[in-house]
């Protein structure tokens, strides 16, 4: 559905893109990650034809993204970070409006409005002014509006943003079974990481315009993380002897009167740790495994963490 080949964006000096080959495959639900600045709605911004690239080629739905803009245009949906609504007409008009510009008939524009009203959580407000609307409402009715022709590849640029926690997961939903119903294929980009470790089978982490991963969740994270085990002891020889009965059981770190053991398979190798240790002696009083998460991930690839930049960032505004 779509193929990137050094995919470049340059704004002056700036590279926001520099160079990406991508190829996305029907059905696929990929999430973009990365750091505020690091390209991703640029990248998105050039798969919807609404930027030309500086260099480079993409296809998207088997069309040319600078040649055949209205071809990719029809089969798309994008839902941008911006406001795309009008403001003075209602919201199930500005719906079915929007069905009827892609070329949909009056009747199914409007019984597709009302089932993504009912999916979306949008009765309240479907027969209020878009100008009267809260920035979440709004949201949800931009949203919608992506969604009425129901297109076969659909990119959303940050769509959680702005939600309370239940329309977060509405929405979700709303996704999931959209894929699950229709193959849609879909892109999104999010700074929200447990939203892409839940919903993506593919993360793919831009880093300076660049792609620097692109994996499962879980595999990112068993290759580039993996699992820690954290044991406490009650003494700090302690921890240094437990320290040495480990050797060879993982890297150990150990911090005061704590140690850590990086390893793969960390729940099973639990076991086996508890048991060595109690049979030297030293028993551990407390143990914790700890999963990696995406985050992780980003801080050991870039030396940086993505919630700097954001999703805290974002709810601090
Ligand atoms: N129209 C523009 N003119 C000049 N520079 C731009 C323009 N659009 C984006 N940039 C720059 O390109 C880089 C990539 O921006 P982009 O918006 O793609 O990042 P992003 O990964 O989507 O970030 P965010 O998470 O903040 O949305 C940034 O340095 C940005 O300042």
């Amino acid at each position: 559905m779509i193929e990137t080949r050094g995919l470049t964006k340059h704004f002056k000096d700036v590279r926001a893109v520099d160079g990406i080959d991508l190829t996305v495959g029907r059905g696929e639900l990929v999430a973009l990650l990365g750091p505020n600045g690091a390209g991703k709605s640029t990248t998105l911004r050039m798969l919807t034809t609404l930027i030309p690239p500086t260099a480079g080629t993409a296809t998207v739905a088997g069309f040319d993204v600078v040649r055949r803009q209205r071809d990719v245009r029809l089969r798309i949906g994008y839902i941008g970070q911006g406001n795309g609504a009008g403001h003075s007409q209602r919201g199930r008009d500005e719906l079915i409006s929007q069905g009827r510009a892609y070329g949909m008939s009056v009747r199914d524009s409007r019984a597709r409005a009302t089932e993504l009203i009912s999916s979306l959580g949008l009765d309240e407000v479907a027969d209020r002014t878009v100008a009267t609307l809260s920035g979440g409402q709004r949201r949800r009715l931009d949203i919608a509006m992506g969604l009425i022709h129901a297109p076969e590849l659909l990119f959303l640029d940050e769509p959680s943003t702005g939600l309370d926690p239940q329309n977060r997961a509405n929405l979700q939903d709303h996704i999931l079974k959209l894929r699950a119903d229709r193959d849609t294929t879909i892109v999104l980009t999010t700074h929200y990481l447990d939203e892409a470790d839940s919903m993506a089978e593919r993360v793919i982490v831009i880093d300076h315009g660049r792609i620097i991963a692109d994996d499962t969740p879980a595999r990112l994270k068993a290759e580039h993380v993996g699992d820690t085990i954290r044991l406490g002891f009650d003494t700090e020889s302690d921890a240094t002897a437990a320290a040495r009965q480990l050797d060879g059981h993982g890297d150990l770190e150990r911090t005061g009167r704590h140690l850590q053991v990086h390893t793969e398979g960390a729940a099973r190798k639990a076991v086996a740790i508890l048991d060595a240790l109690r049979t030297a002696g030293t028993p551990a009083a407390e143990i914790e495994v700890v999963r990696p998460t995406l985050d992780d991930v980003f801080l050991k690839l870039t030396g940086r963490s993505l919630r700097e930049g954001g999703a805290e960032a974002e709810a601090q505004k």
